[in-house]
């Protein structure tokens, strides 16, 4: 069980001092948002953010691009130091090869799913990736309240890797998650969580971290 805190709700004057703090305060990944205006509505962050990012923290950094054609940046955020690529499924005609490009960088391959897309639609890409993200609300914003009604596909991802045991992807949930909503996420087979609001809502993101891993421990 990973927590992978999302950067997207930080103080971004004072990225270094929350990056530190997520470190400190035992967070397992960096969750970094890359939003294009095109395949989401919003804006945010782009290989300099990551490049920034890699000397200031020992934190594997697990990008989600959301955004049309990634194919065409994945050499960007690889040499940027990006430790696990994900691409969406619906965001290009491509996604074997994108998938491919990934791992010839030896960076970890995930594919991400939307609330709207079924598991089944991955089928030929599970051999080829590292993880694979459940979205639990429609991408774009932080903020947003968890969509139940993706448990179960995280369930269904969870039965088919155990029926094939030459799948080796871990499975991510994004979106929503918090202390209501972390154990149906984990219940249902999710091994990584992201989580934005939730851990830069409270007091301090420590205490916030010690409350979720407490709730999946
Ligand atoms: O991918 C994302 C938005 O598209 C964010 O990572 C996600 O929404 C996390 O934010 P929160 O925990 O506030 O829901």
């Amino acid at each position: 069980m990973q927590l992978a805190p999302s950067i997207l709700s930080a103080d971004f004057i004072n990225l270094q001092r929350d990056v530190s703090a997520l470190e400190a305060g035992g967070a397992d990944l960096l969750h970094v948002d890359v939003m294009d205006g095109h395949f989401v509505p919003n804006l945010a962050f782009g290989p300099q953010v990551v490049q920034a990012l890699r000397p200031i923290t020992k934190l594997p950094l697990d990008v989600h691009l959301m955004m049309s054609h990634p194919e065409a940046y994945i050499d960007m955020f690889a040499a940027a130091g990006a430790d696990t690529i994900m691409v969406h499924f619906e965001s290009t005609p491509h996604i074997y090869h994108a998938l491919q490009l990934i791992a010839q960088h030896h960076v970890k391959p995930g594919v991400v799913i939307n609330p709207g897309t079924p598991v089944d639609a991955l089928k030929s890409v599970l051999p080829l990736v590292g993880q694979v993200l459940i979205m639990t609300v429609n991408p774009g914003f932080g903020g947003q309240a968890f969509l139940p009604s993706t448990l179960e596909k995280v369930a269904h991802l969870d039965q088919i890797r155990q029926t094939d045991t030459t799948l080796t992807f871990d499975i991510e949930v994004d979106g929503g998650i918090n202390d209501q909503t972390i154990q149906q996420a984990a219940r249902a087979g999710a091994d990584i969580f992201v989580a934005g609001s939730y851990i830069f809502g409270g007091h301090s993101v420590a205490e916030q971290i010690t409350k979720l891993k407490g709730l999946i421990e």
